[in-house]
């Protein structure tokens, strides 16, 4: 085969890129407004950088290793600033900050509640929804929360009998979908298969999904070109289209049409979500909310709310039981807490589930768990909002970011920060928001793990209560053993796989 390309024109393209290259980088050298911000000169070039960052599956480290190097502001991409300074994140996540286009997961042309750029469109989308988040609502549906977690950790009985190992990188999900669906409509989503072909699904679609979701993050015009020109209709997913999300979406259609068919009263009555954004939530003119934001809404909920509890459990459990005094306190706080249950008339059976009223009040599993999302949080990348008109000084004399420029924090980043939590932020270590409860309160608002401000997690009291029982309940009946930690990737949220485990019941002996 002979080829077309003469020889002249070999160096010819490469004058042309080269020239390109240079005259790009004269002007981030010369004009650019925040060339006095330090980071990587391809950071600066192009989007390009951040999506191979992404791609590493390790981001959140890179993004640490950034600002270890080049201080607490970095440019990361040509027109976004990380920054690592936790007294900025009342002024950067402000109640009426905006988000930028690198929100933009939907598949349809509405924005979800996640994605809603502007802070007054998206006051209305929190407000009409924020009902069955608190905690007087949850509670309507306690008993089912109960006994579903009853049966995840007989479950876990069964398949770890006689000290055998098993991979638990999926039942976390199991619970956390289950859970989440008794919420959601008022009934589990499997009867506790970690196989079932749902949970398959939606642990794939999430997981497989979540690299290309977030690519398209970083390229807000690539996703604008592939899904809003002609190409879209081909790329788009759809309800039972074969994929693993279009089987989901499948799934979430056959709630809604079940919910609109034949509404369920006991979920009026226990303010559950799907009935509560169907029948109640309403428009700022009153009428009620179109089905595309629901639907949309209501997939959010089951990938983001299922992922994020999902990863903190076993987060939990790799960092416990790998700790053996850690594990010894827990589990002495937790036989204290239902031998008094039992003494008070609590429950009425050393197994029973403890109310939450009392399982909320444990201070060293709180401990725990808050030191956990510190550390190790779900959401581990950047949270980008838009600088508005005016833009805003930097403290100590860092520099001006004019309006217009996207900047973020990254929960993982802020979590170890050293003049936060101390030079020992990198270690795990759960007592540290025991031993000063003045220091411990002072630093709360900066628990960057729930995100901040107008966007903070609506989903924190729902998720605080499945973690707070789940864990309670996971270490009362087992000592777990970790035979392998398996390997773990993070594109914003985190997928594990090969986490064996085994685990020893725990004798009930109660004083
Ligand atoms: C450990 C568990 C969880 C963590 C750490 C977590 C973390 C977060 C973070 C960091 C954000 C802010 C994102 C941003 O600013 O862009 C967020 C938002 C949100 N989360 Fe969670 N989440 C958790 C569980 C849940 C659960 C269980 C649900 C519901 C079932 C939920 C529902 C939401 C919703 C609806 C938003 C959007 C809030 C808004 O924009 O007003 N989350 N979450």
């Amino acid at each position: 085969m002979t080829s077309n390309v003469q020889p002249t024109q070999l160096p010819l393209t490469w004058i042309v890129i080269a020239s390109c290259f240079i005259l790009v980088v004269g002007f981030i050298r010369l004009y650019d407004p925040l060339r006095k911000f330090p980071g990587p000169l391809a950071a600066a070039t192009t989007r390009l950088y951040s999506v191979k960052a992404l791609w590493s599956g390790r981001e959140h480290e890179l993004l640490l290793g950034a600002h270890k190097r080049y201080g607490s502001v970095v440019r990361w991409q040509p027109n976004l600033l990380l920054l690592n300074d936790p007294t900025l994140l009342p002024i950067i996540y402000n109640h009426r900050s905006d988000k930028t286009p690198h929100y933009n997961s939907s598949l349809k042309s509405v924005e979800s509640i996640v994605e809603a750029k502007s802070w007054k469109v998206h006051r209305n989308a929190r407000k009409r929804i924020s009902k069955p988040f608190l905690l007087e609502s949850i509670l309507q549906d306690e008993d089912l929360i109960d006994s579903n977690i009853v049966s995840w950790i007989d479950k876990l009985g069964q398949i770890s009998a006689s000290d055998k190992t098993f991979d638990f990188s999926r039942w976390p999900h199991l619970l956390g979908h289950d859970l989440n669906m008794i919420r959601l409509v008022g009934r589990p989503l499997s009867d506790m298969d970690p196989i079932s072909a749902h949970l398959n699904n939606l642990v794939h679609a999430a997981q497989d999904g979540a690299i290309a979701v977030h690519t398209l993050a970083r390229l807000p015009w690539l996703k604008k070109a592939l899904f809003n020109g002609p190409l879209g209709r081909f790329l788009t997913p759809n309800s039972g289209d074969g994929s693993q999300l279009g089987e989901v979406l499948e799934f979430r259609d056959g709630l809604v049409r079940s919910e609109r068919v034949a509404p369920d009263e006991n979920s009026k009555a226990r303010k559950r979500l799907l009935d509560h954004y169907m029948h109640e939530a309403r428009n700022e003119d009153g009428t009620l909310i179109g089905s595309d934001e629901i639907e949309d809404d209501i997939t959010n909920l089951l990938f983001a709310g299922t992922e994020t509890v999902a990863h903190t459990i076993l987060s939990t459990v790799l960092h416990i039981s790998q700790n053996a005094p850690c594990l010894a306190k827990l589990q002495s706080e937790i036989k204290d807490a239902v031998t008094s249950s039992l003494k008070a008339g609590e429950i009425d059976h050393p197994n029973s589930p403890l109310p939450y009223t009392t399982v909320t009040k444990l201070p060293y599993l709180n401990a725990c768990i808050r030191e956990i999302l510190r550390l190790d949080p779900p959401v581990v990348s950047y949270l980008p909002r838009a600088i508005k008109s005016g833009g805003i000084q930097l403290p100590n004399g860092q520099g001006f970011i004019p309006e217009g420029t996207e900047v973020a924090m990254s929960p993982y980043v802020i979590g170890r920060n050293e003049e936060l939590y101390g030079p020992d932020a990198e270690g795990f270590r759960p007592s540290r928001f025991l031993e000063d409860s003045d220091w411990a309160g002072k630093v709360l608002p900066y628990d960057f793990a729930w995100g901040y401000g107008n966007r903070r997690c609506l989903g924190k009291v729902l998720a605080m209560l499945i973690l707070r029982k789940s864990l309670f309940e996971l270490f009362r009946h087992f000592e777990p053993e970790v035979v392998s930690e398996g390997t773990s990737k993070a594109y914003l949220l985190w997928s594990h796989k090969n986490v064996v485990l085994r685990l020893r019941r725990v004798e009930v002996d109660l004083m």
